[in-house]
């Protein structure tokens, strides 16, 4: 058998009386596109940075590669790159510079030929000599991202690449992300963009509250537990969500329905509550929808 890019047992944080992590489990195979989805606070980050030996598990284990995070450190870290939420760097050094002192702490001197090429890729090449702190908010990003690959990892986990990232950023990184995914690199995404997730992850878990609440293929939870949906904006909220509607945001609340036919008389029964029509809009089966949909039964 061989070994997964990452396995995670049975693992625990507490923050105080704060649960962040509440005995997940996890394997993820080599070379899939995993998505790790949830809302604020469920957990993705405190599990990330386990993933990376920053955060010490109150109990349970990881594992990258086979190599196990706690007792074998070094080879854990080595085969994974993170591209972390936040952006802090040391703002005097150049672009070059950083990924000459990341490739550093991985032992690795010598490697100008592979940070000239992911330079390349992520659009960064007229930036090698610029301060970081002449770098636009996006351009820091995908610093963070040439950052996570100087030592080559096989395993890639990115917490929310794309937040307050612009379109054009956004889906060259996508196709960055995608090639290294096709060169047979196993890639773990954090997102809140339930599309984007949608469009590249083979296989989704979703975490609320420190659990693991669906853990899936894509397609499998979206035929699961997607419907078509009907949503609508009314007058009185309360009487929508009284006939078992979902609160969405914006003040819309969605109705899941099989076939059309329920659509009028979900419409009927929404005239009979006044509640008050006031916008309606049909869907068709999405990421988005699932998602408050597990969230909600969770
Ligand atoms: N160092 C810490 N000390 C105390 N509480 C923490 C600490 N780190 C995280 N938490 C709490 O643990 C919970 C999980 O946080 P975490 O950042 O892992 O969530 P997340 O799913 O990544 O959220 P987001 O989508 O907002 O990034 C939250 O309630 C958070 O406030």
């Amino acid at each position: 058998m061989t070994i997964p890019a990452i396995r995670v047992s049975a693992v625990t944080k507490q923050y105080g009386s704060l649960r962040a992590l509440g005995g997940v489990d996890l394997e993820i195979a080599q070379g899939e596109f995993f998505g790790l989805l949830g809302p604020n606070g469920a957990g993705k980050t405190t599990l990330i940075s386990a993933l990376a030996g920053l955060v010490r598990p109150d109990s349970g284990s990881l594992e990258i590669m086979g190599h196990d995070v706690a007792g074998d450190y070094r080879n854990a870290r080595r085969n994974l790159g993170v591209v972390p939420q936040e952006l802090v760097f040391d703002p005097f050094f150049s672009v070059r510079e950083l990924l000459r002192i990341q490739s550093g702490y991985f032992g690795i001197r010598g490697n100008d030929d592979w940070i000239d090429e992911i330079l390349a890729s992520l659009d960064l090449t007229h930036k090698a000599s610029a301060n970081m702190r002449t770098l636009s908010g996006g351009m820091k990003r995908r610093v963070l991202v040439a950052q996570a690959l100087v030592h080559r990892p096989p395993v890639i986990v990115l917490d929310e690449p794309t937040a307050g990232v612009d379109v054009e950023l956004r889906q060259g990184l996508w196709q960055f992300v995608r090639k290294l995914n096709r060169d047979g690199h196993t890639i773990v995404l954090t997102t809140h963009y339930l599309e984007e997730a949608e469009a590249l992850c083979g296989r989704i878990a979703m975490l609320k509250a420190g659990k693991v609440v669906a853990l899936d293929t894509t397609g499998n939870l979206l035929r699961r537990f997607a419907t078509h949906s009907l949503r609508v904006r009314v007058d009185n909220l309360d009487a929508a969500l009284a006939l078992g509607g979902l609160a969405a945001e914006d003040g819309w609340v969605e109705f899941g329905f099989d076939s059309y036919g329920e659509v009028e008389s979900r419409l009927a029964s929404l005239r009979e509550s006044g509640a008050g029509l006031r916008e309606m809009q049909l869907g068709e089966p999405d990421l988005e929808r699932v998602f408050v949909e597990v969230m909600h039964r969770a």
